[in-house]
């Protein structure tokens, strides 16, 4: 069974939806990227997977043991967050939140947890500074260590790369192609970066306009829209 698989999925706030008839799935391994022009429902999408919001029609459904608490999420950061007064060492453990239950403390184990991703992410060195000095490719990567102590099996990330310079971009686009490709992570992750969806994903999910395409990369490049993108950029890819 798929790890997540989204059946005719309708979604949205008051009024019209803002996505409807949606039919995808995610293998373990995958790396799904959704992209979209602003508006066309791609947060939206991502909220619908974790349980924010509830679908209007449909089903998302979870496979291979898979619980929605236990998918890491990297949230599109605010101005807010950006000045959030806390410890890295701090942010990295809020990430065990969802094991937590009603338990006060943090255990060894999930001090350990924490530890461990700091150094997979290279922040370690940064532990005890306050997250809102750090810049923000540190911060971005911070988040990440965040997000992977809530799973070992799917990560969604929104955005991460919005306000990074070129090569901090690269070093973050990289980093996640390790986690997929290296410890088999799978990942979903929302970008306008179109270039770097079809160089890392292994599928694509395009929204806009009401319709959308969802294949591999391969189908990508051979459909409607993945053609327009080759086509602008002179048949590189
Ligand atoms: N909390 C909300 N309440 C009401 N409408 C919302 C809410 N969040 C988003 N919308 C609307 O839903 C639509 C889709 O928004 P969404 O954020 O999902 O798009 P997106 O593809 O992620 O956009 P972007 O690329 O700009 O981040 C937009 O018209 C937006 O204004």
């Amino acid at each position: 069974m798929a790890l997540l698989t989204c059946e005719n999925v309708a979604a949205g706030y008051e009024g019209a939806p803002v996505i409807e008839g949606l039919d995808f799935t995610v293998e373990r391994g995958d790396y799904l990227y959704i992209v979209g022009e602003n508006g066309s429902g791609k947060s939206t999408l991502m909220k619908t997977i974790l349980g924010l919001i509830r679908p209007r029609m449909g089903h998302v459904v979870t496979g291979e043991g898979l619980k929605r608490t236990e998918i890491g999420y990297l949230p599109q950061q605010t101005v807010v967050q950006k000045d959030f007064p806390a410890s890295v060492r701090e942010i990295v453990l809020s990430g065990c939140l969802n094991r937590m239950g009603l338990r006060p403390f943090y255990t060894r184990r999930e001090k350990e947890l924490a530890a461990r991703n700091m150094a997979r992410l290279g922040v370690t060195p940064l532990a005890s500074h306050c997250y809102r000095e750090l810049s923000g490719g540190q911060q971005q990567r911070v988040l990440l260590a965040r997000a992977l102590c809530a799973t070992r099996k799917l990560i969604m990330l929104d955005e991460p790369v919005t306000g990074l310079d070129p090569k901090v971009t690269t070093e973050m686009y990289e980093l996640v192609a390790a986690l997929n490709r290296d410890e088999g992570l799978t990942v979903v992750m929302i970008s306008h970066d179109i270039a770097a969806a079809v160089r890392y994903a292994t599928h694509i999910l395009h929204l806009g306009g009401g319709k959308y395409f969802f294949g591999s990369r391969v189908e990508y490049l051979s459909s409607a829209a993945g053609r327009i993108f080759t086509h602008r950029e002179g048949g590189k890819q």
